[in-house]
């Protein structure tokens, strides 16, 4: 029964315990049932009433048509504290700067080439040595791990100027994973709970909020170095030719973006961090998913590299169609961010009729949205690439609202071209090198948390092709 009872003071959550560990399975069901909004009524003043929403006109009016009123809010400011002043929490003047800014800096033409040498090396020097070595001594691998790698190395080498080299046979500790995936867990729950008890918990250090400040206080220190080191640089003339988004924005023209602070080490942090968890735990959670599905669509497979063979071209992968739609599929059903929260700053009635006050919390449920029979038809919950690509071959568009894997409207994800150009590079070397089978009786499922990962990750065993 996914309509919640709503008692007297507890309001629904006894119900929704039960659900909190698989709320994307939930949010489809709820959804489906209430007619695609469904208004979530948390403990007497424990400030977590929620509007959930898959409906296209809400997102449509929210995202796009009335984006001034719809900010992310102070309750994602308080909630997404670990980032800071990034710009995935940021809100108005601010939000304007920094979004203006990495534009610029993520159209350069520099930055782009960095960003496809930076592939390209990470292919030749990390991935293939490390796929080698792994079908060679017939190890079982975690994909997933292996993708959180491959992309912490190139988005920090974009980021940052530098390359951890996390992905090498050694397969060295990563502080970053550590503290982004407890800290991405941390955060989903504290949407169930009143702020003050996880600042409690915080504070207390207990429990996952804990281990989050702990392994955050560990990599604050690793990033204050790298950007105390770059400071130094600077200051002694090197760096010039820098073209990574650290260098950028230390030396970020103040007259042009006035609320921005170079010279603020804080500031530069909270840009930076927010870049490479956009980069990185997205990308590599849906090429994840791209591999588990191939796995369970052998015909999707044998069509994928019948393309590869017929048609690749390293420099024109726009023709790989049914690549990109196998991609765009994958990403309708496993959505990197299954959750995108905005807060009205007055109080609106939205299209499906649901009155918001001012500051309440909306989700926008991108998970449940893609998997809405009323939206995408029967088959809804089919793995099916054809059905981005029209009769005469091409691809077929659909609205950011109706597919909004890398959201819609103002705020619509800036590193779109960039993680497409990313997945089919790593999807191609891999697809055209190996084979790989995922261990029998290994489970999946998605961990709860703001990025959807696999609990227990992908393990697979590879195979090189003759
Ligand atoms: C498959 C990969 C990706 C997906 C599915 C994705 C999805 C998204 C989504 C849903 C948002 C909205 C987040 C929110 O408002 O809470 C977003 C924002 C953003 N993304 Fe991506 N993203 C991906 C890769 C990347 C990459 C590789 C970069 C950069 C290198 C990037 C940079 C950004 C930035 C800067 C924003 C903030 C935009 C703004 O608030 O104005 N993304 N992305």
């Amino acid at each position: 029964q996914p309509i919640l009872k709503n008692w007297p003071f507890l309001g629904m959550l006894p119900g929704m315990l039960a659900h909190i560990p698989r709320i994307f399975d939930f949010s489809v069901e709820v959804l489906e049932a209430t007619n695609l909004t469904f208004s979530f009524k948390g403990p007497w003043l424990s400030g977590t009433d929620m509007l959930f929403t898959a409906d296209p006109k809400n997102i449509h009016h929210i995202l796009s048509l009335n984006f001034r009123n719809y900010p992310k809010g102070p309750e994602a400011k308080k909630i997404f504290d670990a980032l800071g002043d990034g710009i995935l929490s940021a809100d108005m003047e601010l939000w304007e700067d920094l979004r203006k800014s990495n534009h610029v800096i993520f159209h350069h033409p520099d930055f782009l080439n960095l960003s496809l040498s930076s592939n390209i090396i990470k292919l030749k020097e990390g991935l293939v040595p490390f796929l080698d070595n792994a079908a060679h001594e017939k190890i079982v691998i975690d994909l997933q791990d292996v993708f959180k790698r491959f992309m912490f190395d190139t988005s920090s080498i974009l980021m940052t100027g530098d390359d951890p080299m996390s992905l090498s046979i050694e397969m060295p500790e990563v502080v970053f994973d550590e503290a982004v995936e407890t800290g991405e867990e941390a955060i989903y729950y504290r949407y169930f709970k009143p702020v003050i008890l996880w600042r409690l918990q915080s504070w207390l250090g207990t429990g996952l909020e804990g281990k989050m400040q702990t392994y955050l206080a560990a990599f604050n220190r690793r990033f204050a170095k790298i950007i105390s080191s770059r400071r130094e640089e600077i200051s002694r003339g090197e760096s010039k030719q820098s073209v990574d988004v650290l260098t950028y924005y230390m030396n970020v023209d103040t007259t042009k973006y006035k609320l921005l602070k170079p010279g603020n080490d804080t500031f530069i942090r909270d840009v930076v961090f927010s870049l490479l968890l956009a980069g990185r735990d997205t990308t590599s959670s849906a090429l994840t998913w791209f591999f588990w599905l191939l796995s369970k669509h052998p015909e999707v497979m044998t069509k994928i590299q019948h393309e590869i063979n017929t048609k690749y071209d390293p420099t024109d992968l726009e023709k790989l169609v049914y690549l990109h739609a196998a991609l765009s599929e994958t990403m309708r059903l496993y959505p990197p961010l299954p959750f995108n929260h905005k807060s009205p700053a007055k109080p609106d009635v939205l299209p499906s009729g649901h009155k918001v006050e001012a500051n309440s919390k909306i989700l926008i449920c991108i998970y449940a949205l893609g998997r809405m029979r009323s939206i995408w038809g029967e088959d809804a919950l089919d793995f099916k690439p054809e059905r981005w690509i029209s009769d005469s071959g091409d691809l077929r568009h659909e609205p950011s609202y109706k597919f909004m894997a890398f959201n819609a409207g103002p705020r619509a994800c800036l590193g779109k071209h960039l993680a497409l150009l990313q997945m089919k590079i790593v999807a191609v070397e891999i697809i055209q090198k190996y084979d790989f089978e995922v261990t029998k009786g290994h489970e999946i499922e998605p961990v709860p948390s703001v990025i959807l990962r696999i609990k227990h990750g992908l393990n697979v065993t590879v195979t090189k092709k003759t």
